[in-house]
């Protein structure tokens, strides 16, 4: 036991950081060595499996990240944009795997991963399922086949709690998008529409988020022409999809240089 990885949870108490703690906890090929919430938290000093409502754990929920971070191989972490900044800084430090399935990140925020990536494996995706990563490659397999005669809108839903939008995933699926037409995403995303818009533009790639209910995650990529449609989908109908993933990068990324990654490399799509 004392031989299999140690991982750690950012965001402990959130909805992705009590699946990863259970999925973790549940693993025959890892084991929880930390818990961590932001400063003031009330699950801070508690034991994680009793403040999720469970039998003790043993491992206490800290606010205290680098501590977690030196006792573990892996640190897996859906938080929030700043809090992740900060995080990288600390598991390079502690030369430990930094897996993100934090969304919502700028560019600006992006960019600030690379001078971590020198010294430990980031693997960061908007979208950790085997479904959604495989999805990208059929999406930039059939934007390349298509011209722009096919107008490509990525329609996404997600549960009202959600912050950010569109979601990693469109971003991701725009990307891949926008990659099989030979684009810059940037130079063709057509992002909130309101108003007198004009008409659709050619070459756009348009972008709609539905926030509602407890939805986990609903992403359709329309490819519409006159006369015809072709719609990819791919629904999540439970969080587990994600954890699972972001364990799998945490346990691949123990084998890799530093440098930074995707869930593409982590499943040899
Ligand atoms: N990549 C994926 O596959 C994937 C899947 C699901 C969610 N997400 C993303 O993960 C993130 C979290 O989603 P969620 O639904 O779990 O949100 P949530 O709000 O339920 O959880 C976020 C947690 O992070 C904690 N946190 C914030 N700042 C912190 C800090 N400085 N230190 C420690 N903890 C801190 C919060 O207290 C909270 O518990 C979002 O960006 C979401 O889009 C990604
Ligand atoms: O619940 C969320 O928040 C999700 N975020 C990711 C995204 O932004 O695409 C993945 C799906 C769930």
């Amino acid at each position: 036991m004392e031989d299999l990885p140690g991982i750690a949870i950012t965001g402990a108490s959130g909805r992705m950081g009590q699946m990863l703690i259970k999925t973790v906890v549940e693993s025959k090929k890892a084991r929880l060595v930390g818990a961590i919430e932001r400063k003031g938290h009330d699950w801070v000093g508690r034991d994680i499996g009793e403040a999720m409502g469970g039998s003790a754990l043993g491992v206490t929920v800290t606010d205290e990240p680098l501590e977690a971070f030196a006792k573990a191989q892996a640190v897996i972490d859906f938080t929030a944009p700043a809090a992740t900044i900060e995080f990288a800084k600390l598991a390079a430090q502690a030369r430990a795997v930094h897996v993100i399935g934090t969304t919502g990140m700028t560019v600006e925020d992006i960019a600030q991963l690379a001078p971590c990536a020198r010294h430990a494996v980031i693997v960061r995706a908007g979208n950790m399922s085997l479904g959604v990563n495989l999805l990208t490659q059929l999406t930039r397999k059939v934007a390349e086949a298509l011209d722009e005669d096919f107008d490509i809108e990525v329609i996404e839903a997600h549960h009202h709690h959600k912050v950010d939008a569109p979601s990693g995933t469109a971003l991701m699926l725009g990307e891949a998008a926008a990659e099989g037409r030979g684009v810059e995403l940037n130079d063709v995303a057509d992002r909130g529409r309101d108003g007198i818009t004009g008409a659709r533009k050619r070459g756009d790639i348009g972008f709609t988020a539905i926030r509602g209910g407890d939805i986990v995650g609903e992403h359709d990529i329309l490819f519409a022409a006159a006369g015809e449609r072709i719609v990819l989908r791919h629904m999540a109908t439970d969080r587990t999809i994600f954890a699972r993933g972001a364990l799998k990068a945490a346990l691949w990324g123990q084998t890799q240089k530093p440098g930074e990654y995707d869930m593409v490399d982590v499943l040899g799509l």
